[in-house]
Formats: C-alpha cells, structure tokens, sequence
C-alpha cells in the first residue's frame, strides 16, 4: 500500500483502521521480519484474498525453506505443500503424511479435501481476485493527526467550577452543612489566640485566686473549643467528603455514558485510544473531587480564620496588626506563582500518563502476541520513555514547589519575629497590654497557617479544573452520528435497501477515498454477495448501512426512508451482524448469545435454539458448566471457529430483518462451515441478507452477486449471469476452479 506517512502510518486500536487483508499482511510481515528459525502461522491467510494469499503463501514457503514451520488451516489450499501433515479428529492425531499419501490413503484427510472441492473448489487454488486494489496502493492516505473538533473549541472556556457545582446539586443540603461546619472550624483558631492570649495575661497574675479560677475558666473555654472544632471538623469532611464522592461517582457514569455514545469515528482518533479513555474514566475523574469537597472546606476554613483574626487584631492592636500583616501580600504571591506552576506541570504529565497508559494496554490486551513476538522489552522500553517526560517535569515541578512551600513557611516565622519585636516596642513605649501583643500574633500567624493550607491543596484544585475542563469539552461533545430531529422512524414495510452515489472517505484518512460512486439495491429477502480485493471497501459498505459512518455524499435508504431518518437504535436493532473477528465479552455463553438482543428478556431455549442452528450447542453442552461457561477476555477460551459460531447464534437469536454477514465462516473448518452455511441459509430464508466473503463458493447462490473493485460496483448479477458475463467474476471462479 502507498501512504502518504508510509511506514509511520497509524494503524489505530488494534489494527481497526486497517482492512481484515492488509491486518493479517501486516501480522505475517511482522513474522518474516525476524528470520524466525521456527515460524508458526495460525489460520495466517484465512482472511486474504486469493490473489493476496498466494503472494502470501510464496513469502511463507520461500521462507519455510529456511526455517521449521508449522501451519495451523483450515484452508486446505496452504498447507498442502507441507513436509508433514497432521490430521486432528477429537483431540488425537489420527493420520500423518504428505498430501499425496494422505490422499491415497483415503482417510480423513481425502474426506476433507474433496469436501473442500465440491464446498469451495480446489485446495489451493483458491485464487480468487485480481491485484490488491491499485488504486488504494497509489492512493494518498493521510493521518490525521491531530483532529480538535469544533465542539471541542467553542468549549474551552466552560466555566469548570459552575459546571461542578451544578453536578453536584443533588447533595446541596450535604455541602451548606459542610461549607457552615469549614466556617466555623475556621473560627476556632483566632478565637484559640484570643484565649490564649488571655490565659497568658492570667499565668502573669500574682494573686492565687485570680490564677485559679482564671485558669480554669481558660482552659474550660479550651476544652469547649476542643469540643467544637472537634465537631465541626467531623461534619465538615464527612460531609463535603460524601458529596465529593457522589459527584466523582456521577462524573464517571457521565464520562463512560459519553464515551459509548461517540461516533465509531471518535474511536478511530488516536487521541481516543483505549488506554486514553480508560486512564480519562479513572485519573480525571478521581482528580475533579479536588474540586468539590475537600477545596471548599479549606476554602471557607481560611477565609472565615483571615477574616475574623483580622478583624480581631485591627480591634485589639491595629498598628501592630497593620504591620503584621505587611507579610500577607508577600505569602499570596508564593501562593499565585504554585497555582500558576502546578497548572503548566499538570497539563504536561497528564498527557505523558496517558501515552504510556495506552502502551500498556495494548500490550496487556496483546499479550500473546508481545510474548510470542519476545517484545517484552521493547514495550517496557516504550512504557517507560513514554514516562520520561512525566518525571523531568515532575522534578522541575517538585524543586519549584519546594523552594515556594519552604518561603511560604519561612515567612510564617517571620511575620512573627516581626510582630513580637514591634509588640514589644508598643509595650515599653505605650504600655500595650502583653495579652494584645499574644492575642494579635498568634491569630495571624493562624490566619498565616490557613493560606499555607489553601497552598497546600492548590495543586489538587488546578489538576481537578484541568480535569474538568476536559470532562466538561467530552461530555458536552455532540456525536456527529446521532438521532436529528426527523429520525423519527423504527421500521419499515418492504425493506429494500438502496445505496445512491456513495463517496465515503474514512474522517482520519482524508486523502484516501474509499467508496465512490456506489450504487446498490439489496431487495427485501434477497441474498446479496459482496466480493473483492482485500481493502476495497467491502466492509465499509456494511459499516455505513449500520450508520458507523455517514457517508460524504450519496444516500443510503430503506424503502424510501433515508438510514438517516430512523433511529439509530431501531436501525440497528433490525440487523444483525456476524464479523471476520467476532468480539466476545468476558461473560458467559448464555449471555453472549443473549446479548444478541437486548430489548427483551431472551429465554433460555431461545439461546439454545439459535446454539443448534449456529452448529455449536453440542460443544456448549459438553462443557461442565455448559451455558454457564465464561469465556474470558475477548473470548480467549474459544477456538476461532467456536468464536465465530458463538457470533452467529447471537446474531440469529436477535431474528433481524438484515443479516450482515463478514466473512462468517471464514474461521471454520469445511465441515463445520458446511453445516453452518446451511443454518445460514435458513436464517437467511424472509430475510435480507448482505454477506462479504473471499471464498466464491460460500456465495454462489446468492440472488446477486457485485464484484467491488476500487471502492465501486463493476460487475453484478447472478453466478451464471456473471460468468457467462465473461469478466472479472469469470476470470476468478476459473482461477478458482484451477
Ligand atoms: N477505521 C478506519 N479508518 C481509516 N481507514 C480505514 C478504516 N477501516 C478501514 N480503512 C481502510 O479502508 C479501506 C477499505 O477497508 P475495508 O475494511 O472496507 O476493506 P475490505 O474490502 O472489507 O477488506 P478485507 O476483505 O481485507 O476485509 C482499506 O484501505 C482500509 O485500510
């Protein structure tokens, strides 16, 4: 393929920005590449094109000359060159021997292959297209890299702290009990100063009885602050703490709500990687409670302690106060300059955190192939250098913090050297009362102590506005495919689909058009079969029906109605999709089928039933937990095949009016496909059906027959109407043929 960023061309999550063809090149490139001396391939060509998969397979037996190679197929076609052949039935081998032997022999083996004849013509002369599609080859692809949406632009300047404070409603009477309980927690230290400044006065007495009941009275009004602060303390962090995480809670739900309502094409953003999404669902939100809770209170705490130590000091002593209070300005400033320094450091590391976060997912979801490949250390080499930045900011921030903390607190001390050598001076000249001189400094140095505070949880504050900032510009982010105001629809009566003069170019590949000029009609209960070279835009043509993408020009409908006219969720609840790569959740089978249709509740027979007709509930109920069984991640326990068969009971068991089948039963075995493709044909049976497939003779019956090519239709009609048709289509069943 000829990119325009050639080699350096992104591949996007898991290679979806590539074809299922140009993905499984691109794997077995990547096999070649280390001279490997043993070289295992696992269904390595099940998803090329004929054409590609004998240039693949000449790669693979140049190289097999050099290196032991073991080949996992289905495709009878690739390994019939092989030195040795092993031949599975129930877990045991039961025949070895070359080709020719086996077939001689006329065991399984010979079975196999003449199934695989009169199924999907001859083994190995699979050779079904014409060169990969040229165009795309010489075509100009870009990445788009970095891609800011207008929506994201006008919401810039979203004002963080409103947006919070209106999120965090629900929980108002939880925040004034807080906010009062900070207010007058705040109040507790220059009223402390004030008492003691009196005790102070009182130890000075000389009269014993003074002295007693002065100091108890004194150290009762201690204990009644001990016993105030005490409580308003409680009340203050229990309750902006509660709503804190209500508000952290709501945020995530919103974020992740969001995120599963973006366009597909969000996805293929890089910006938008897995790893980004999920570092954004657990560090931003985790970041925005600075926000909420625990500022507020430090907030109010310091504001109600500066407020009435001012006041209390301008009333007792107000030249001494004013002179004191000379260093206040001076601690505001460190404070600005932190706040102003913690923001720039936040924005930096955060996005080294994500890249790195989005390292190792996809190494951890590649694990087999990282381990296979022995990548080990260049990920870990990749994770850290990703972090590299994080730490060199990191650091200059920490030396930064340290030196204005380390003033901040200096000048606390200063503020009292100052205010104990003025007071003293007021003393002996004005006869000040020493308790003043107590009562002043010890409240502003108070007052001193809560700024230091509100310091200290700047940096949280800055880090929970960029995190909301950033909440706020994705959740507030309109999806460019969603319900307009005239999709209104949710069915349709007859059901023929037509596309109209499509052009569709993929968002983050502007310069690579992919369809052009598509005109199509499937009608209502017909089968249509899409064939063409890997990478002509079979599968796109199916993702546009599925409204994954809208495309730039032409219109797709359903009857008369434009796709854009229905809901998406009703559009898409009529289909029904099996793909090359079937997705499983990490639940059960039950629920994987079931999931299938999640508008009602699906019974348990219904689950089996569509299990029976997808050819797998023998091997379902042959398991110990049957139904029951999980799957693992990305339905890791199942073998391709049973993957793929596990898909196809989930589609049928949704009954969709359409039925999109990619490469279905590309991952099966000939006898499984056999069946299958019978199951297939029934479901298909008052239904509309568009099925992509690379194997002619998975889709000779089809009541239409369109040969895509560079991203349009250039050849369609019947099996027989194609071949006596005389081109393209001829010319790749007779390859196919042998
Ligand atoms: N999400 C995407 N972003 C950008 N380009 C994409 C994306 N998905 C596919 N493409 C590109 O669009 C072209 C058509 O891809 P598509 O998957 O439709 O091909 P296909 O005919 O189904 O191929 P195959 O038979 O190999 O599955 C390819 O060149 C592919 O690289």
């Amino acid at each position: 393929m000829s990119l325009p960023n050639g080699y350096q061309t992104l591949v996007g999550q898991r290679g979806s920005q590539m074809s299922g063809g140009q993905k499984q090149r691109i794997a077995i490139a990547r096999a070649l590449v280390r001279e490997p001396n043993i070289l295992l391939l696992d269904e390595a060509t099940s998803a090329l094109d004929t054409n590609s998969e004998a240039q693949v397979q000449r790669a693979i037996d140049s190289i097999s000359k050099e290196c032991t190679t073991i080949i996992v197929a289905h495709r009878l076609s690739t390994i019939k060159n092989a030195d040795k052949i092993f031949v599975f039935s129930d877990g045991k081998i039961v025949e070895i021997g070359q080709h020719v032997e086996l077939m001689e022999r006329r065991g399984i083996y010979h079975d196999l292959v003449i199934n695989q004849v009169t199924v999907g013509g001859e083994p190995g002369k699979d050779k079904t297209f014409a060169d990969d599609n040229p165009d795309e080859e010489d075509s100009v692809v870009m990445q788009q890299e970095e891609d800011n949406d207008d929506n994201d632009k006008s919401l810039k300047n979203y004002s963080a702290i409103r947006g919070l404070l209106r999120l965090n409603r629900p929980e108002w009477w939880q925040l004034i009990i807080g906010a009062i309980s900070a207010l007058i927690a705040g109040a507790s230290m220059p009223v402390y100063a004030v008492v003691f400044g009196e005790i102070v006065g009182t130890l000075g007495s000389e009269d014993p009885v003074v002295l007693r009941e002065e100091g108890d009275r004194f150290s009762l009004y201690f204990f009644l602050i001990g016993v105030v602060s005490g409580i308003t303390a409680f009340f203050q962090w229990f309750m902006l703490g509660i709503a804190g995480e209500k508000l952290t809670k709501r945020v995530r739900g919103l974020m992740f709500e969001t995120v599963l309502r973006q366009e597909v094409g969000w996805f293929d953003r890089k910006e938008n990687g897995v790893g980004a999404i999920c570092a954004k669902l657990s560090t931003d939100a985790a970041n925005i409670q600075g926000a909420a809770g625990y500022p507020i209170m430090v907030g109010l705490n310091a504001i109600s302690t500066i407020l009435i130590a001012t006041g209390l000091s301008l009333y007792f002593e107000w030249r001494l106060a004013l002179v004191a209070l000379t260093i206040v300005p001076v601690i505001l400033l460190g404070t600005y300059f932190e706040t102003k320094f913690s923001q720039m450091d936040n924005y930096g590391s955060k996005n080294a955190i994500e890249n790195a976060a989005k390292v190792a997912v996809e190494a951890v979801a590649n694990v087999r192939t990282v381990v296979a490949m022995g990548c080990e250390e260049v990920f870990y080499t990749m994770y850290t250098g990703e972090m590299v930045p994080h730490y060199k900011k990191g650091r200059t921030s920490a030396h930064f913090r340290g030196v204005i903390l380390g003033l901040s607190r200096s000048l606390i001390y200063f503020a009292y050297g100052i205010a104990f050598f003025y007071g003293g001076h007021l003393v002996v000249s004005d006869g000040l009362d020493v308790r003043r001189v107590f009562q002043v400094s010890e409240a502003l140095i108070s007052a001193a102590m809560s700024i230091g505070s509100v310091m200290a949880f700047a940096p949280n504050f800055q880090k929970a506005i960029i995190a909301a900032n950033k909440m706020f510009i994705m959740v507030n982010r309109i999806p460019e495919i969603r319900d307009g105001p005239n999709s209104t629809h949710t069915g349709w009566s007859t059901g023929d689909i037509t596309y109209e003069s499509i052009r569709f170019i993929y968002p983050t590949r502007p310069a690579s058009t992919v369809l052009e000029n598509l005109n199509l009609q499937v009608l209502l209960g017909k089968t249509v079969a899409l064939v063409g070279p890997s990478g002509c835009g079979k599968s796109t043509i199916v993702q546009l029906l599925q409204r994954f993408y809208d495309p730039d020009s032409g219109n797709i409908n359903i009857d008369t109605i434009n796709i854009r006219d229905f809901k998406i969720m009703a559009l898409r609840s009529h289909m029904g999709i099996v793909s090359q790569e079937p997705n499983l959740f990490d639940r059960t089978i039950g629920e994987n089928i079931a999931y299938g249709d999640n508008t009602r509740l699906v019974s348990t027979d219904e689950v089996i039933q569509a299990s029976q007709k997808a050819n797998i509930h023998n091997f379902i109920a042959s398991l110990p937990l049957g139904y029951g069984t999980r799957l693992g991640e990305k339905g890791t326990q199942l073998s391709g095949g049973q993957k793929q068969r596990v898909a196809i009971a989930r589609a049928l068991v949704r009954n969709p009016r359409i039925l999109l089948l990619d490469e279905a039963t590309s991952a099966l075995d000939t006898e499984s496909e056999k069946v299958v493709q019978t199951a297939l044909d029934e479901a298909k049976l008052g239904r509309t059906c568009i099925t992509i497939a690379h194997r002619l003779t998975t889709i000779q019956d089809s009541d239409l027959i369109c040969v895509v090519n560079k991203g349009e239709i250039i050849e369609q009609g019947t099996h027989q109407e194609l071949l006596d048709l005389g081109g393209l289509y001829h010319k790749l069943y007779t390859m196919q043929r042998g």
